[in-house]
């Protein structure tokens, strides 16, 4: 949209990682940047979904730490010299740091915009005309914000069935449940997605008594099967129970607990439940239909590369575009439209690079093609290595877990990575790395690694994908 001019306005509707994110950069290139947000600035990322999750799951790790250290030939004693077998987790307390740990990281990220002069708006607004938005403040304030840009990162929100519907108290989505005074007896888990499979191994490892209900044959249906094996025999051998083929038709109260009504007529009781069935874009009754800005069936802002809508000066960004519901993907689609709309070097998104983590135990971190679509491409060539054979995993206790690659069989260009292993996340990085900037596998294969260490068993995997002539 031309050159990059100190007078551009920009207001963002959302102050999640898609315009968090965007507000700093439009602040960057001169830009006079407004955020309107009315939960709280992080957005769900920060203050009810990613943050609270990782930090829960943290906590449930260190526990579960302890309780595997005697493999390791340590124990905890009590006062007395008996060997301590539990371990207590007390959720209140959990919750509060939980919760604290957000708010901390939403004032953060309030004072950073502040100090590079976004002027940030506490209201929901809707957007009126492509260049204008009206906000309702929270003191009940209607005021009306002019801009060259508007981004649109309005985020998402728990899908709720009208059978099913959150109480806040023992029927819950993912938000609430960071309210709960004490740990559930008997959690219902329902949805086998990311959400559901990260929280129903987080409370298994705080003690609670977990049922999942999957809907499909495996759990975390959208991700590598291999990977998804194997967490699905870590949660039954850690004493979850998981049931497979199964949908929930109803979710209701009874007595002191709740019952979930499959679809086949079975009943499951719990004393919780928790919802995990997907998320909706916040897309509805906002102005965008009114103001010509196309949604796709599923109610998610169509953008392009650009992040451009299709309304002129109108950008959107994040889990309302439907593109990858990821904090990272909506911070980069942020990016790119501020760039894009104030005139700077513009990179179009590219998701055949975008990495990934399921923050399970083990995690499973993935990074650009699947092994689904290296099935269906016969110049692909994938390994799959075992990390049980790795001297550094040996060390440190770790039975499971898996690298697989993905190459161009005659070029030996990296195409793709799976990590399953504890801190996949942290260890998907290079594979990231190489996979971004289509380095060969004999590249990847001839760089030092430390020795011991699990990225040797990345090098590892590399070597054996060493391009053959003749082939
Ligand atoms: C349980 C869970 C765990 C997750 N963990 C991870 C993870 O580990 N890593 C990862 O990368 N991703 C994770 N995600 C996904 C990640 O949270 C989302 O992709 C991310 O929040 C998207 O950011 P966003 O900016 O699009 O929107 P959001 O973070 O949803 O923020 C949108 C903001 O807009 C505000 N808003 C909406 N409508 C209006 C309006 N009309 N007026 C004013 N304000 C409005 C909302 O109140 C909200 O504050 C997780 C998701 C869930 C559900
Ligand atoms: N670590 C992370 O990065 C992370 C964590 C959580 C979520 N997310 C993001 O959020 C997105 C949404 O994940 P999600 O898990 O919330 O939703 P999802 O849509 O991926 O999964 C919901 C699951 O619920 C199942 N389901 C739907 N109706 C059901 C019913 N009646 N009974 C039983 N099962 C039912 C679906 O088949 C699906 O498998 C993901 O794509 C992911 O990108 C990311």
């Amino acid at each position: 949209m031309g050159d990059v001019t100190r007078t551009s306005s920009v207001v963002i509707l959302g102050g999640g990682p898609g315009g968090y994110e965007a507000a700093l950069v439009a602040a960057h290139l001169g830009a006079s940047v407004t955020v309107v947000d009315r939960d709280g600035i992080g957005g769900a990322a920060v203050l009810t979904d990613c943050v609270p999750s990782k930090t829960l799951i943290a906590t449930a790790d260190y526990l579960g730490g302890i309780e595997t250290a005697s493999e390791l030939g340590v124990h905890l004693e009590d006062h007395e010299g008996d060997v301590a077998t539990e371990t207590v987790a007390e959720l209140d307390a959990i919750n509060r740091r939980v919760l604290s740990l957000a708010a901390a990281q939403s004032a953060d990220i309030t004072a950073r915009l502040q100090e590079v002069g976004v002027r940030v708006v506490s209201g929901t607004g809707r957007l009126a005309s492509p260049s204008e938005v009206v906000v309702e403040g929270t003191d009940g304030a209607i005021e009306t914000i002019s801009a060259d840009v508007v981004l649109l990162s309005t985020g998402a929100t728990p899908r709720v069935l009208p059978s099913a519907q959150p109480d806040g108290e023992r029927i819950l989505t993912w938000q609430q449940v960071y309210e709960l005074p004490e740990i559930p007896d008997k959690l219902i888990v329902v949805g086998s997605g990311v959400t559901g499979a990260e929280l129903a191994q987080a409370y298994l490892g705080l003690g609670t008594d977990v049922t999942l209900i999957s809907s499909r044959d495996l759990v975390l249906p959208g991700e590598d099967q291999d990977a998804a094996a194997v967490i699905e025999d870590v949660f039954r051998r850690r004493g979850m129970t998981v049931l497979n083929r199964s949908r929930m038709a109803s979710a209701e109260r009874r007595g002191d607990g709740v019952v979930v009504t499959l679809e086949d007529g079975r009943e499951v009781e719990g004393s919780h439940v928790l919802i995990a069935v997907g998320a909706v874009p916040n897309t509805r009754d906002i102005g965008l239909e009114e103001v010509g800005v196309e949604l796709s069936e599923s109610g998610h802002i169509v953008t392009d590369r650009v992040s451009r809508t299709s309304v002129r000066g109108v950008y959107a960004a994040g889990d309302c575009t439907g593109v990858f519901a990821l904090a990272s993907v909506a911070a980069m689609q942020g990016r790119t439209a501020m760039a894009h709309a104030l005139g700077d070097a513009v990179t179009p998104l590219r998701l055949s690079a975008v990495s990934a983590n399921v923050f399970t135990d083990p995690e499973i971190a993935t990074v650009g093609m699947s092994a689904a679509d290296a099935a269906d491409n016969s110049d692909v060539e994938a390994v799959m290595m075992p990390l049980s054979r790795n001297p550094r995993a040996k060390m440190l206790g770790i039975a499971e877990g898996f690298v697989k690659l993905f190459a161009y069989r005659g070029t030996g260009t990296l195409l793709g990575g799976v990590v399953v292993a504890p801190r996949a996340s942290e260890l998907i990085f290079p594979v990231a790395l190489a996979v971004a900037n289509r380095l060969s596998v004999d590249q990847v294969a001839s760089t030092f690694t430390v020795y011991p260490s699990l990225t040797g068993t990345i090098a590892e995997a590399a070597r054996r994908l060493h391009p053959l002539h003749g082939e």
